[in-house]
């Protein structure tokens, strides 16, 4: 609900990007009369991953992970087997997705932390003058992204500002949750009437680039000499298909990214070396190289001593960085040679964080339009009972061929193949 000094113009129900705070106006649009936005009813979407909460969701929690088709991209005559390659995925990865998660306290912080996130950010944007209600849509774990869109519904929200946590732009993170938006949105006649507006990435905004650089300038000085130590980004990967075949922009985004905050670190006279790896791959396909793993031995064999983990692709502490790169990594540059090591910790609740993300949702609000949703290929049906069964039939050979070898068991089973 809009409240105080914060609104915005008629015209911005069509679009035009035009809004004020206080006193100001922006973009030289004027103050209006509130009476005829006192219905607007704001909402924010907060997209995240989900995480499993205990050791028995872990598997039911791949399950839904793998039966994405934005995360498992099968070619079109293997899409009916999805769900039962999902199942068996799930249950080949589950042991050792489990030792991860018993590591850091049998289940994921992610929920707690997200629903932190959200409070602080209604917070934030209370105190610029708009009051709004904040939700939490996570793509395979509670609650579910599904979920949070009926609790749209049933406020009543008129305007809605939907925000990933994912920095960065990929197919398989903010693309798999906006998918699942459309589709639910398209199927109900409210929902289709809601204003969207849909942040695909934010990792370039000054408040970001910003808040990674003042956490990477503070970790430095846990090292006895801060400007020997090597700023090591380490992204979550996904495979090299993505990128070069389906067009997914996450490498560009990240390499400009790094680009970014490196420019800042210099603008403070901080010119430490840098270097960008990717981690966490799955499964027996390429992934976005250089392998964080293979990068820490190389860079020990090479003599380098001391080196500052920075996690890149996400914005809170996760299974990736509290066992992934807290534990493994930090065991493997350990033996490689690597003398002095630390980690900056994931944005969370930093405050200037937050307040840009307050921000980037203000900046956002007008533009809300109707969400236009594209038809989906991924959820075509066959209707032809002869096409289905040759695909059923062919399909199965040809997937028990390649998914019971044991170099794809062994795949799924390990990050590292
Ligand atoms: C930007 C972030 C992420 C991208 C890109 C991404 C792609 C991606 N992930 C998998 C497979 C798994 N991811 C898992 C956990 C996980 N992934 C992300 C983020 C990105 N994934 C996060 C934050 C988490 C942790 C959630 C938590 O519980 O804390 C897992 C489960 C853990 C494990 O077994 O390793 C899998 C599996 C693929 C296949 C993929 C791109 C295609
Ligand atoms: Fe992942």
């Amino acid at each position: 609900m809009l409240r105080g000094p914060f609104s915005w113009d008629k015209r911005d129900l069509v679009g035009q990007a035009s809004y004020s705070v206080g006193t100001t106006t922006l973009d030289g649009i004027h103050l209006e009369n509130p009476s005829h936005v006192a219905e607007e009813k704001v909402g924010v979407l907060l997209l995240n991953l989900g995480g499993p909460e205990t050791l028995n969701d872990v598997q039911p929690f791949l399950f839904n992970l793998f039966a994405d088709p934005d995360i498992i991209r099968l070619p079109r005559l293997f899409r009916f087997l999805q769900k039962p390659l999902a199942k068996l995925i799930s249950v080949l990865r589950a042991p050792k997705s489990k030792e991860g998660y018993a590591a850091i306290g049998g289940g994921s912080p992610l929920r707690k932390i997200t629903d932190d996130q959200a409070l602080a950010l209604k917070v934030a944007l209370e105190a610029k003058g708009l009051s709004s209600n904040v939700y939490v849509g996570m793509r395979y774990w509670y609650p579910f992204t599904e979920e949070a869109i009926q609790q749209i519904k049933r406020d009543g929200i008129t305007r809605l500002v939907v925000l990933p946590l994912y920095p960065q732009f990929s197919i398989s993170t903010t693309g798999s949750s906006i998918r699942v938006l459309q589709q639910v949105f398209r199927e109900d006649e409210y929902l289709s009437s809601v204003l969207v507006s849909v942040i695909n990435s934010w990792y370039q905004r000054e408040g970001y680039i910003k808040s990674m650089a003042d956490l990477i300038e503070k970790e430095l000085h846990s090292f006895s000499e801060p400007e020997e130590a090597m700023i090591f980004f380490s992204a979550h990967g996904v495979p090299v298909s993505y990128v070069e075949e389906a067009g997914d922009p996450y490498r560009d985004q990240m390499e400009d990214c790094i680009f970014l905050i490196m420019q800042e670190m210099k603008a403070r006279g901080i010119n430490n070396e840098h270097t960008l790896a990717y981690q966490s791959r799955v499964g027996p396909v390429q992934w976005l190289k250089p392998y964080t793993d293979e990068v820490l031995v190389e860079l020990g064999q090479k003599g380098v001593k001391s080196l500052l983990a920075v996690p890149v692709s996400f914005v809170s502490e996760h299974i990736e960085t509290l066992e992934e790169i807290d534990m493994e990594y930090k065991e493997l540059a350990l033996e490689s040679g690597i003398k002095n090591w630390a980690r900056v910790p994931a944005l969370g609740l930093t405050p200037s964080f937050i307040t840009d993300l307050a921000d980037a949702v203000i900046e956002t609000l007008p533009s809300a339009t109707a969400l236009y949703a594209p038809t989906s290929t991924s959820e075509d049906v066959d209707h032809d009972p002869i096409t289905y069964f040759i695909k059923i039939f062919f399909g199965s050979i040809l997937a028990f061929i390649l998914f019971f070898s044991p170099k794809m068991i062994m795949a799924f089973k390990n990050h590292v193949i």
